[in-house]
């Protein structure tokens, strides 16, 4: 088990929802702000590519190992967008009000039927910048696209991201409830799962 790692990411909501879900289990998490770097270049095609070079460049950037998560939400009825390209879905990086608008307008009078959508949360761990083998963990938190915003917990497309089996949305959720079920905490569910059954945990 690591005793210290570098969270590779600048996402506050995100930082927020690590630092509680790894808080009990003595791994101190440094987010990669309180480093000196410009953050990596997104360029994979995939999660999986964008998490591990997240990864990568934070262990380059500090000798620490590293934890990153790639996420996105993919829209059925626009052909899995926007994706890898959530975070800067309606242009500006980060712009959560206008990301949630533009997905509003594009599904503007869609039946509830066909406004499905999932999240996705790809967590890549590694040990140090020339790791060989990466670890990887997939979590899918599976909803539909509300009409209009509900709740003010969470962060990203929270509000208007539907949870049937909670009947609201998930910016309505208790923080310790969508930490329970979203594709964040199944992904890091996985990964410390993992940490257990490796002797001692992965390994610096
Ligand atoms: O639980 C979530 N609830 C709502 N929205 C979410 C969630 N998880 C990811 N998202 C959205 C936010 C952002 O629009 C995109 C992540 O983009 P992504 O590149 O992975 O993160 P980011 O650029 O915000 O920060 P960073 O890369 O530094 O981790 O998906
Ligand atoms: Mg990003």
């Amino acid at each position: 088990m690591p005793r210290t790692l570098v969270l590779a990411s600048n996402n506050a909501g995100k930082i927020k929802e690590f630092n509680a879900l790894l808080a009990d289990i003595g791994i101190t998490v440094k987010p990669q702000g309180e480093f000196d770097f410009e953050e990596a270049e997104e360029t994979g095609l995939s999660f999986i590519e964008n998490a591990i070079l997240k990864a990568r460049h934070a262990c380059a950037h500090t000798g620490l190992p590293a934890l990153a998560d790639d996420s996105g939400i993919e829209v059925d009825y626009l052909d899995g967008a926007p994706g890898i390209y959530s975070a800067r879905f309606a242009g500006e990086h980060g712009n959560n009000e206008a990301n949630n608008a533009l997905l509003l307008e594009k599904l503007d009078g869609v039946p509830e039927a066909e406004r499905t959508a999932r999240f996705h949360c790809v967590l890549a761990y590694m040990r140090h910048q020339n790791d060989p083998t990466p670890q990887v963990f997939h979590g899918v938190w599976e909803g539909r696209i509300l009409t209009s915003a509900q709740g003010q917990e969470g962060f990203g497309y929270d509000p208007i991201f539907f949870v049937p089996e909670q009947g609201c949305s998930a910016a309505s959720l208790p923080k310790d409830i969508k930490n329970q079920i979203s594709h964040r905490a199944q992904a890091l569910q996985q990964l410390l799962t993992s940490f257990e059954q490796t002797a001692g945990g992965i390994t610096l």
